[in-house]
């Protein structure tokens, strides 16, 4: 099989498949951090292209400070779109299959049944309209891709809420936490074995898919769980929205529909409360 290049290597998802790959035994897979690869010099991707004529490209690269992004528009495009359609071309030059990440933030977040692949996004922040725009350039040059949209990914590795969870938890008496916000967690381990199966298999059912783990919760009883199973002794209390004034809006109800992605592509999904606890394991906590 030819190799498989991974851009945003350093990043949370990139270190995580890079523990699942060691794992799987999976050849031929090329890491490739900012530093080596930045997704915004066409000349230096080309020259990757041109280089290691990859099979496989996955991006784990993007501008992921949601609300930062809402001072930082043209960076966020840039990273998010432009980045993504770099590689694309090159996927469509080289014939190479690009997975691409997506979020649940596409989404507004206004109803209340879980999200399928054809309901409307309708972003309402900007990091969420810029990921939209990069699952919208991929198919101006390549019809050879997967965009796994997913939700609330944490593991033992970067900075994601769980950590920031443990560590707010082991300093404070008490913590005040959305509960009007529902989505599901994602254990950015499982997302990397999902990617990796993808490839694993050699699946043609090219598209847009959701991922995350199964299950619904807000960031309150996501907040709690982390805090029973790892028997940290910190009050929480739940809040609202309004209560916690961010500069971004984040959507009120972001469940997404797994079914296409495990029909089409026959990927076995955990409950998110399991995957916590196999990550707070790893954590030692
Ligand atoms: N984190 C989450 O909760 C969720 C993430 N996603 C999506 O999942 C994917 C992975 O996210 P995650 O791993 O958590 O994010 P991280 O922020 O941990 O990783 C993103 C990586 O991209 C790198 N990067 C930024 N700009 C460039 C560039 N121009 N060229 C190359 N690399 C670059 C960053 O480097 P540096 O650190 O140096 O800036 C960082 O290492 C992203 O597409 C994200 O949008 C979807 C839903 C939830
Ligand atoms: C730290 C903290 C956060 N919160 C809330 C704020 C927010 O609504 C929620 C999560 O906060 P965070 O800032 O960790 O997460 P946030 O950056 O909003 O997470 C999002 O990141 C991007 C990249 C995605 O794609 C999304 O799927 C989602 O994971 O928890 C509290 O209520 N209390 C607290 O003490």
């Amino acid at each position: 099989m030819g190799s498989i290049l991974v851009f945003g290597a350093s990043g949370q998802l990139g270190q995580c498949l890079a523990h699942v790959a060691q794992e799987r035994n999976t050849p031929n897979m090329v890491f490739l951090p900012e530093a080596q690869a930045n997704i915004l010099n066409p000349a230096g991707l080309a020259a990757l292209f041109a280089e290691h004529r990859p099979a496989y490209c996955i991006n784990c690269a993007a501008y992921t400070a949601v609300d930062k992004a809402e001072d930082e528009v043209e960076l966020a495009r840039k990273i998010n779109r432009d980045g993504v359609a770099n590689l694309s071309q090159l996927c469509g030059e080289y014939g190479t299959v690009l997975i691409q990440i997506s979020t649940d933030f596409v989404f507004a977040g206004t109803g209340n049944q879980p999200l399928v692949e054809t309901d409307e996004a309708a972003p309402i922040s900007v990091y969420g309209l810029t990921k939209l725009e990069g699952e919208q350039v991929i198919s101006d040059y390549t019809n050879k891709f997967f965009i796994l949209r997913t939700s609330w990914l944490y593991s033992e590795y970067a900075n994601n809420f769980v950590k920031t969870m443990l560590k707010l938890g082991r300093e404070r008496e008490e913590l005040k936490i959305i509960w009007d916000q529902l989505g599901t967690p994602t254990y950015a381990i499982d997302l990397a074995g999902c990617i990796l199966s993808i490839i694993e298999t050699g699946s043609q059912e090219f598209g847009l898919y959701h991922y995350s783990n199964e299950g619904v919760t807000s960031w309150y009883d996501f907040a709690t769980a982390i805090f029973e199973l790892s028997q940290t002794p910190v009050r929480t209390v739940p809040i609202r929205t309004a209560e916690y004034p961010t500069k971004a809006t984040r959507p009120t109800y972001s469940v997404m529909d797994k079914t296409k992605a495990k029909t089409q592509l026959g990927v076995a999904i955990p409950h998110w409360r399991h995957s916590l606890q196999v990550c707070l394991g790893r954590l030692e906590v």
